[in-house]
């Protein structure tokens, strides 16, 4: 059986955990929710640093725990990358990289040279930790995690003491692990951007259960989810970028279903990215609009609808062919164009985030 089967019941005194999770093989899993929630509960418990009793964990078909078999963490293959890099300070970076190899007991898929190129480290390799800065340390804490061997990485916030630009600076090197590596990962974050550039499945979770576990774009259109994601509420989409107006630092990305304008970015035409509209900045019309600032104008029909947070406020999902997008409108102004699913409808989109 593939995939990652994790079923876990854990009482504690005001926290209760409990999940049954069904994770899929390849690609990376996000653990969303807000503080507190039980995501690094979670992680430690699939780690084997938290026993729940009758707890049920499988890997790609091989049983990690179950009634009759407890793996201690030590012979688990995994890689764990914490909030803040773990590093040995009296060690330099190449001597913390050879004690991730040093555990490998079995054949190893990702090589010295690799892991230093994925992370962009051979510039550091004879400096100690207390010489680098928290990304390059977060950096080799991940080529260390991947030396192991790891059939899974598990990383727990591992952006989260890094400043914006140190981040974005960050990103490219996770993204580069997704695309070249086939080890699933288990990525947790209350960061909704961290969700919507790395994330191929969301796990949301809430008071120690999993509120909704799914692919990214189908999850993140749901309408009983975007109460609790807030302003976050909204969609990604995967895209490729078709066209450029250079004139107007403008390019052109195709989704399943439409296309839209987008600020250059300055990826290569035929590059896959993917966009993020947020509800907030979708609105509906029931006639092509003309004599607007707004760039984006798509037809869609209306899907389901549903109330929001605010009383004052309703959430309808739209569908533009395949891809759904949410709409974050009035109720008023739901009731005053008539909304009612199957409609066909104009969208104006005022803002897309262009992302990788
Ligand atoms: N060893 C423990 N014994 C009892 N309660 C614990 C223990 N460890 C954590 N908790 C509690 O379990 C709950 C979940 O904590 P956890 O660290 O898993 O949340 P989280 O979602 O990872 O939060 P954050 O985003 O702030 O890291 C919290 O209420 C926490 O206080």
């Amino acid at each position: 059986m593939t995939g990652i089967q994790a079923h876990f019941h854990l009482d504690w005194p005001g926290f209760t955990l409990d999940v049954n999770l069904e994770l899929p093989a390849r690609g990376v899993t996000a653990l969303f929710g807000p503080s507190g929630c039980g995501k690094t509960t979670l992680l430690r418990c699939i780690a084997g640093l938290e026993r729940a009793p009758q707890g049920h964990l499988r890997i790609n078909g091989d049983v990690w725990q179950s009634d009759k078999h407890w793996l201690p963490t030590h012979k688990r293959p995994l890689g764990y990358v914490f909030q803040e890099a773990s590093l040995f300070p009296h060690l330099t970076v190449m001597g913390n990289l050879r004690y991730g190899m040093r555990r490998i007991s079995q054949a190893q898929q990702v090589s010295l040279e690799q892991a230093v190129d994925l992370l962009g480290i051979a510039h550091l390799l004879e400096r100690k930790p207390a010489g680098l800065s928290g990304g390059e340390r977060q950096r080799v804490a991940i080529a260390r995690a991947l030396l192991t061997s790891p059939r899974l990485l598990l990383m727990d916030e591992p952006l989260a003491a890094l400043d914006l630009a140190r981040k974005n600076e960050f990103m490219p090197y996770l993204e580069r692990l997704h695309g070249e590596l086939d080890i699933p990962v288990i990525y947790v974050t209350h960061a909704p951007d961290e969700v919507a550039r790395l994330a191929d499945h969301i796990v949301v979770m809430e008071a120690g259960r999993a509120i909704a576990s799914g692919p990214l774009t189908e999850t993140l259109a749901r309408l009983d989810l975007p109460i609790r994601l807030g302003e976050d509420a909204g969609v990604v989409l995967d895209a490729v970028v078709a066209e450029r107006d250079a004139a107007w630092h403008l390019a052109r990305v195709t989704f399943a279903g439409g296309s839209l304008w987008v600020r250059d970015g300055g990826q290569a035409i035929g590059a896959a990215v993917r966009i993020r509209i947020l509800a907030r900045d979708v609105s509906i019309a029931l006639a092509h609009v003309t004599g607007t600032s707004i760039q984006n104008c798509l037809s869609a029909t209306v899907g389901e609808m549903a109330n929001d947070s605010h009383p004052a406020l309703s959430l309808t999902r739209l569908n533009i062919g395949p891809s759904p997008l949410l709409a974050r409108l009035t109720r008023r102004s739901a009731v005053e164009l008539g909304l009612a699913p199957g409609k066909p409808v104009w969208v104006q989109i005022k803002a897309v985030a262009l992302i990788g």
